[in-house]
């Protein structure tokens, strides 16, 4: 049955991704499919991975999710960029923003302007020309109609995965609780061919979806598909995670704050805060990353820190006979940028365009392994170079500096050095403006520009960048701060701040 029709579709795993995973199908597909999700609440899930980017919103929509609904069912806030800390060096900020920067010409990007009013001696700073910069700086939002705001969410992990549940639900999937034990495979062609769970019940499928996170039960554990690590990029393996109250309003970023090891972050929900600290085992202990977690966190925890150990690297096949693995069992990129509930929802995209109901064609399984491999190495290599381009002097920020990145990293870097370039591929989540920003954050000043920039005149320029400083800033003038705006828009009622408290840890 493996390569014939596809009827029976069942999800391994209900954490964010599985949830993600079922939600979609059962959105889509709920009239051609009979669907199935098994989870453990004993196992649980991975607890973290509450900060998102902002094509969440096209995942939504897809999904016709109301966004009021949705923020007060997970408690959510908004998120316009993230703040840099510490990352050149110690002492340094910078904002990553989700908006346009300027305005650019067909062939000159904007950022050629700044930077040839920069060499004539006008000072300002690119983030001056992004509204959401702007708004980040002075902790407001807003939705306005004009000019549009560039935005994600953060959002409860553990509400998240319930409110998707609720949807999934609704459109007929079946959800099973219980441990599966053994994973049952065709002989002839080791296609999965059931998940038997430890009360002995057998759940057979036609195609089987692997979220059953890091351990990966389907795709590695039963098909031995193989991993490539990214370690050496990206030398941190550890976090420890704390949720802490709230002691001040809810900022409109995620803040990702540099350590000697690696790096702490901070996410503001409306009835606690997130935090975690990333670390390097080689150059940390799980104790001193404790303790220094919770010394810097200052706010009181209200839950027990938990370790999670992770692996940097991506699954070599996605989609392996008759298992696609998605989010953690697919591959994970530490969550410097937040993008790995991204990643998941695009590889479910990418999966319904291409979805086998008619029998797996081994040309479209090909075909969305390459699409998921390119994704995620560009992923990659926008986070690498966050590590790379540092100029802290302790050995793990030593390390990173002085090992030679990716080459498809290497001809950016070149690109960005030599004539201030930067691009964004067909299907590339990053921006010309996210490389922009985080290369000057990242203190990698070009040599040259782009020479229709020398072009203005002083005060034609001087004029310009007036103007469009004035238009990033005008409407933030007007906005409330984040706190006044979730009040009226998405307050989270007390109840779901308790049901969120009282999940297991
Ligand atoms: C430190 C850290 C920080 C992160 N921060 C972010 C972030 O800010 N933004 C972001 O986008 N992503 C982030 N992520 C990634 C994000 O957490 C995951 O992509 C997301 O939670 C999806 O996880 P998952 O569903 O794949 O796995 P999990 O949450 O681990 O879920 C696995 C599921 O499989 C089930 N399961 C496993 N084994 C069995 C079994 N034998 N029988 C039955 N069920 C089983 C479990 O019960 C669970 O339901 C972060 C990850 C880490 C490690």
């Amino acid at each position: 049955m493996s390569e014939g029709r596809i009827r029976k579709v069942v999800i391994a795993g209900g954490g964010t991704a599985g949830w993600v995973a079922g939600a979609a199908l059962a959105h889509q597909f709920r009239d051609l499919l009979d669907i199935t999700l098994v989870e453990s609440e004993q196992i649980g899930t991975v607890g973290v991975g509450e900060s998102t980017v902002p094509p969440i919103r096209n995942f939504h929509r897809l999904l016709q999710i109301d966004e009021q609904e949705f923020l007060r069912a997970v408690a959510g806030t908004f998120k316009l960029s993230i703040s840099f800390e510490d990352w050149r060096r110690p002492g340094d900020r910078y904002f990553h923003p989700f908006g346009i920067t300027g305005q650019s010409t067909l062939v000159c990007a904007f950022h050629h302007f700044w930077l040839d009013s920069l060499r004539r001696g006008m000072r300002s700073e690119l983030g001056d020309y992004c509204l959401e910069t702007v708004a980040s700086r002075a902790d407001r939002f807003a939705l306005l109609p004009q000019p549009q705001v560039n935005y994600a969410y953060h959002l409860d992990a553990g509400l998240y995965a319930r409110f998707l549940r609720r949807r999934a639900e609704a459109h007929g999937l079946r959800r099973v609780e219980g441990r599966i034990r053994e994973v049952r495979q065709h002989p002839e062609n080791g296609h999965v061919a059931a998940l038997v769970l430890e009360d002995g019940q057998a759940i057979e499928g036609d195609l089987f979806i692997d979220c059953t996170g890091f351990r990966g039960l389907l795709i590695e554990q039963t098909l031995q598909t193989g991993y490539e690590d990214w370690n050496r990029w990206l030398p941190c393996d550890r976090a420890v995670a704390v949720q802490t109250e709230s002691i001040g309003p809810p900022v409109p970023y995620t803040r990702a704050i540099a350590h000697e090891a690696g790096w702490r972050w901070h996410i503001p929900l409306q009835h606690r805060v997130g935090c975690g600290l990333v670390f390097s085992s080689r150059h940390m202990s799980d104790d001193e990353a404790r303790a220094k977690l919770l010394r810097d966190v200052g706010a009181p925890p209200i839950r027990e820190p938990w370790l999670v150990p992770f692996r940097t690297g991506r699954r070599l096949k996605a989609w392996n006979k008759n298992v696609v693995a998605l989010g953690l069992a697919s591959g994970f990129i530490e969550p410097l940028e937040s993008t790995s509930i991204h990643l998941a929802m695009t590889a479910m995209v990418r999966l319904l365009e291409l979805f086998p109901l008619d029998g797996i064609a081994p040309a479209l399984v090909e075909r969305y392994n390459e699409l998921g491999r390119v994704e995620m190495e560009h992923v990659r290599d926008f986070i690498i170079l966050h590590y790379h381009a540092n100029r802290r002097d302790e050995p793990m920020w030593r390390q990173c500096r002085e090992t030679a990145p990716p080459e498809s990293l290497a001809i950016r870097l070149r690109a960005w050095r030599e004539r201030a370039h930067a691009w964004q591929g067909a299907n590339e989540l990053f921006r010309v403006d996210s490389w922009t920003h985080v290369m000057l954050g990242q203190g990698i000043v070009p040599e040259q520009h782009h020479p229709l920039a020398r072009g203005l005149a002083d005060e034609d320029l001087r004029r310009l960048l007036d103007g469009l400083r004035r238009s990033a800033a005008r409407p933030v003038e007007t906005m409330p701060s984040q706190q006044a705006f979730l009040e009226g828009y998405c307050r989270a009622d007390a109840a779901v701040w308790g049901a969120a408290r009282a999940l297991p840890a």
